[in-house]
């Protein structure tokens, strides 16, 4: 990532607002800005299939498991501003590929910190676990809150967008889809 590029573009920006980048409380923030995008956007320099690229050769288990309330942080790339909410990550693993719990949420994570759309964060989560551990099925919800519609333009505060991706044995079988939502609506 070429942060003196970010801290230039910033200085221009500040610049392009009306504000005078060099009064004592803005000096540093190009520098900030540049840091704080380096960790945002760490998900463009990161591969999310290598999370999978280990998994249980012995587990045995061939259904459901699903994480949910997973929180992510992710920047809408129409606006540049923050999406966020919680991803639910459910899969039904072929016996050999079962993977760390962990990982499904570190592949969350790495597709979040980039410029997202919403649809295209759900589908590629359920495409990269299907891809790399070959499930009988996957199961992807994610509720979030956009800034863009909440802070600015049609300003709805508290709306929340609801996607989901569905693939293999969800897609085809209605009840083991309605198991993985009763588990993801479960509030306890
Ligand atoms: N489908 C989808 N749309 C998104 C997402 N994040 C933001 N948007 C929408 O992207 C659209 C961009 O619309 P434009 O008309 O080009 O931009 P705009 O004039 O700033 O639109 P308003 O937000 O309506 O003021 C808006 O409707 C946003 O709500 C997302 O993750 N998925
Ligand atoms: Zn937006």
């Amino acid at each position: 990532m070429d942060k003196q590029r970010i801290e230039n573009a910033v200085r221009e920006i500040l610049e392009a607002v009306g504000e005078d980048p060099n009064r004592e409380g803005l000096l540093d923030t190009p520098k900030r800005i540049a840091k704080m995008y380096e960790e945002i956007f760490s998900g463009l320099n990161e591969d999310p299939e290598k999370h999978l690229d280990v998994y249980f050769q012995e587990e045995k288990h061939e259904e459901l498991v699903l994480i949910k309330d997973i929180p992510f942080y992710s920047m809408c790339e129409h606006h540049l501003v923050p999406f966020f909410g919680k991803a639910h990550v459910g899969y039904l693993p072929k016996h050999g590929k079962l993977t760390g719990l962990s990982k499904l949420a570190r592949v969350v994570e790495t597709i979040s910190k980039r410029p997202q759309l919403q649809e295209r964060l759900t589908a590629s989560v359920a495409d990269i676990i299907m891809r790399k551990l070959s499930p009988y099925g996957v199961i992807v919800v994610i509720e979030a809150e956009h800034m863009c519609m909440t802070m600015r333009g049609v300003k709805k505060p508290g709306s929340k967008t609801i996607t989901s991706a569905v693939r293999g044995t969800f897609a085809t079988d209605a009840k083991a889809r309605a198991e993985a939502m009763s588990f993801i609506n479960w509030n306890s």
